[in-house]
Formats: structure tokens, sequence, C-alpha cells
């Protein structure tokens, strides 16, 4: 937890916004499924599938919806398995609304991948994804390149093949999380370390494993308003929604039902 002094502020109410974002996780062929935005909101970072829940539509039909939109995988309402959730907040005024975003993750779907104008899916290695380092940058797609042609290396889905026939021809790199939204860095790999398979995992940390599989994740990030930055040098992003710095910073943990009582909460401090 980073220091702060937000609890002396005074407690307000604030609105939520609720969005998703989807992981696919191949972990028979050890591997995980990203988008890089090509446009809007997030643009130029890889993340997860997902948008903004509309009005009258369940949390999870709002990401099976946004998964197809942007990847082309379809999903049955049972596969999807709800993780946790991001707050994001900006203490600079009252009015904004808090970001809740809803994390879920997949391993069945049908249909392949496919590049859309707006998201280019591109899958990672799951088990060289469980620490963030500042490793390779991962490609950057343009949209003249997806309707031309890619390199074969950057391909994840040759023309005219299914990806789950595929022989896996090329290592796949880790997960470029200095190309990701900052605070991916804390909670993604934590997520996919409870998720790798179990044979993978030390034998004395299987328990543990099991347990942490239980777990929601809530993920609090509160950003001070102002400064409009969009830095980027030595491969690190400063880019906070063109909030500013990061106030303060935590990850919870909770047993799997104890997640709805929490969530609707309306004071923040
Ligand atoms: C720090 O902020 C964020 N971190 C992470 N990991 N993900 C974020 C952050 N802020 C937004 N997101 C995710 C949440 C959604 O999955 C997308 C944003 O979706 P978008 O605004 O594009 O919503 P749509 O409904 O697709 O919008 P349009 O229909 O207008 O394109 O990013």
């Amino acid at each position: 937890m980073a220091t702060t002094d937000a609890m002396q502020l005074p407690p307000k109410l604030k609105t939520h916004k609720q969005y998703t974002l989807v992981i696919p996780l191949d972990l028979q062929r050890d591997r995980v499924l990203l988008g890089y935005k090509l446009r809007g909101f997030g643009q130029g970072k890889y993340n997860g599938f997902g948008g903004k829940v509309e009005q009258g539509e369940s949390i999870v039909a709002a990401a099976i919806r946004e998964l197809h939109e942007e990847s082309g995988l379809l999903v049955r309402e049972p596969d999807m398995i709800q993780r946790g959730a991001l707050l994001l907040e900006t203490v600079a005024d009252n009015s904004s609304p808090i970001l809740e975003i809803h994390v879920f993750t997949v391993d069945k779907w049908e249909g392949t991948e496919n590049a859309t104008d707006e998201m280019h899916p591109t899958w990672f290695s799951l088990s060289e994804s469980l620490t963030p380092t500042s490793a390779t940058p991962a490609p950057i797609p343009t949209p003249n390149v997806i309707s031309g042609s890619l390199p074969s290396s950057f391909l994840s889905t040759p023309p005219g093949t299914e990806a789950h026939d595929l022989p896996l021809a090329l290592p796949l790199q880790p997960i470029p999380y200095h190309q990701m939204w900052e605070e991916s860095r804390v909670w993604l790999p934590r997520l996919l370390q409870n998720l790798m398979p179990p044979d993978l995992v030390p034998q004395e940390q299987q328990e543990e494993q099991q347990q942490k599989k239980k777990r929601y994740f809530i993920h609090h990030v509160q950003f001070i308003g102002g400064v409009d930055r969009d830095v980027s040098s030595n491969g690190e992003y400063s880019v906070w929604h063109g909030m500013g710095e990061r106030r303060l910073d935590w990850v919870d943990e909770l047993p799997v039902g104890e997640w709805d009582s929490r969530r609707t909460f309306g004071r923040y401090p």
C-alpha cells in the first residue's frame, strides 16, 4: 500500500461507471490474449477486451458483447469467470465517477481471434508474464498493416487456419506491461500467477494457489487530478487518463460472496 493522506479528505458520494475487461487464456498452450487498441480511449496500449456496460445490460452480458465485438471470440455466460474489479477514482473533484472495471477470464470460446479497426488481438506467453519486466517492446500494429499484410512473426493466426489447430511456431513474447495501463502491472501478474496450471506451481505453493483462486481482487487506484501528462520515456508510460500522479494504490482480495455486499458502497474517502 502506498503512503497517502487520502483518509484526511472528507468522505464524499460518487457515482460508479461500469466497464468490463476480459482476458482470454489458453492454458494448454501457455498463452494469454490481449488486444492492441488502435483508436479511441486507451489508443496505443495493450489491454484486455471490454468497454462500457450499457443501460439495462448486465455486467456479464456487456463483457461477452464487448469481447465478441473486439476480438471475434464468442463465450457462453457460464464460461465467464469473474476475477475482480478495478476501482479508478480521481480525487480532483466530486463529480467525476469512479470507474468500476470488472475483470473476467475465459478459457472456452467459439471462433477465432480477429483484428478489427479498433483492437488487434495478440497472443503472449503466460508463464513468461508472471512478473512485470520491461522486455522487448511488442509490435505496434497500425490499421494499414492490418488491412495489408502483417509480418508472419506477428500474425496470431495465419489466414485460412484455425488458431486451435496451429502448432506454436515461435516462442511468444511476455506481456508488454510497459505498453499497458500502468496499474495493470500490479493486478495482472498476480491474477496470472493464481491461474497457472497447478503442475507448473511449486508443490509448497499449490494449496495457497487453490485458496487464492477462490478470491476476487479489488484494485483501488486514486489519482490527483490536474496536469495532463502523457510522458513516455525509457519505455515507461506515465499517463493516468491525463489525470496526473497516482495518489493511492492498493489491492484487496475478498472471498467469493463478499464482493456483492461491498461493491455497493457509495462513500469513498
Ligand atoms: C487505468 O485505467 C484503466 N486501466 C485498465 N486496465 N483498463 C482500463 C482503464 N481505463 C479504461 N480501461 C478499459 C475498460 C474498458 O475495457 C476499456 C475502455 O472501453 P471504451 O471506453 O473503449 O468503451 P466502449 O464501450 O468500447 O466505447 P466506445 O463504444 O465508445 O468505443 O478500457
